[in-house]
């Protein structure tokens, strides 16, 4: 579905760039065990970019955002994030897994509660500006609903509007099209195609899905012993559409990320045609 324009009078957010420095993130283990999740990761997410951020399971994808977001604090090294502002309220947008709607407030309560919270405008210019980006989603029917009164698209279409209603430099999202059936998923990655071309984020797609990865970065990171390796960057040409998925180019880069992917987790490689079939090319 592709997005309305936001009010053109009104500034649309700069992007961020992070860097990660020697980033180190640690937790206990079994015992008196340390594991090192994040081992001296240095790594950059250019500014304006959509980078996405892949790997096996439990290689560290969340923490890393985690401790991009400072949720979660570095054991050594650190995260810098230009310009430093963003580390504040309202400048940062999350997406996460489950859209996590608050269940008594409607859909319009909810995108509007960052605005509220963050004290950023007064009651009526949060709601104006909650309208505006629920119409920008596809939402404006919604506003009054409950989120047990909405599917899970359409809660997960409220929860990138409720991150986005701050205009954050940067976004991140933590596998936020998980759950989705394909056509649904499909038309969120449309939808949020159009959002980064209207608002010029910086955003950090942490996913599984590689066709989603090489659909929708500008680079690919694949992290593996808890470091990002250097970014691996999508020759796909812009403006992104799914009819891509079908091209030989989409094909072929499915397959290097497919391997890529194999390698890092010590997997003998004999599925690059089978994984590119996978892509529908
Ligand atoms: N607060 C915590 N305390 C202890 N261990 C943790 C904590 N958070 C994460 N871990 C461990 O860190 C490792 C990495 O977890 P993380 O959620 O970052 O992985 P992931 O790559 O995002 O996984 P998935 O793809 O399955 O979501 C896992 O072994 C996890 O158990």
């Amino acid at each position: 579905m592709p997005a309305a324009p936001l009010n053109a009078a009104e500034p649309t957010a700069c992007a961020s760039a992070v860097r990660c420095r020697r980033l180190s993130v640690e937790f206990p283990g079994a015992g008196r065990q340390i594991v090192k999740v994040i081992n001296q990761a240095d790594v950059e997410f250019a500014s304006g970019e959509i980078s996405a951020l892949i790997g096996p399971s439990g290689c560290g994808k969340t923490t890393l955002l985690r401790t991009i977001a400072g949720l979660q604090s570095p054991s050594s090294g650190g995260v810098t994030i230009d310009p430093p502002s963003v580390g504040r309220r309202g400048e940062l947008g999350f997406v996460f897994q489950h859209p996590a709607l608050l269940p008594w407030r409607t859909t319009l309560q909810n995108v509007s509660l960052p605005l509220r919270l963050t004290r950023s405008c007064d009651p009526a210019d949060a709601t104006r500006r909650a309208t505006e980006i629920l119409d920008t989603v596809g939402m404006a029917d919604a506003i009054d609903r409950f989120p047990h009164q909405l599917s899970g698209g359409m809660q997960m279409r409220v929860s990138i509007a409720r991150a986005l209603v701050t205009r954050p430099r940067l976004l991140l999202l933590d596998e936020p099209f998980a759950a989705l059936d394909d056509i649904l998923r499909g038309q969120l990655w449309e939808l949020l195609l159009g959002l980064w071309r209207q608002l010029c984020f910086t955003a950090i797609l942490v996913t599984h899905n590689i066709a989603e990865a090489c659909l929708l970065s500008h680079r690919i990171f694949v992290m593996r012993d808890g470091t990002c390796g250097d970014g691996i960057i999508n020759p796909l040409s812009w403006p992104r559409s799914q009819q891509q998925r079908r091209t030989p180019e989409f094909g072929q880069f499915y397959g290097t990320i497919s391997d890529r992917l194999r390698t890092s987790v010590g997997v003998q490689d004999h599925g690059a045609r089978s994984s590119q079939m996978e892509a529908g090319t």
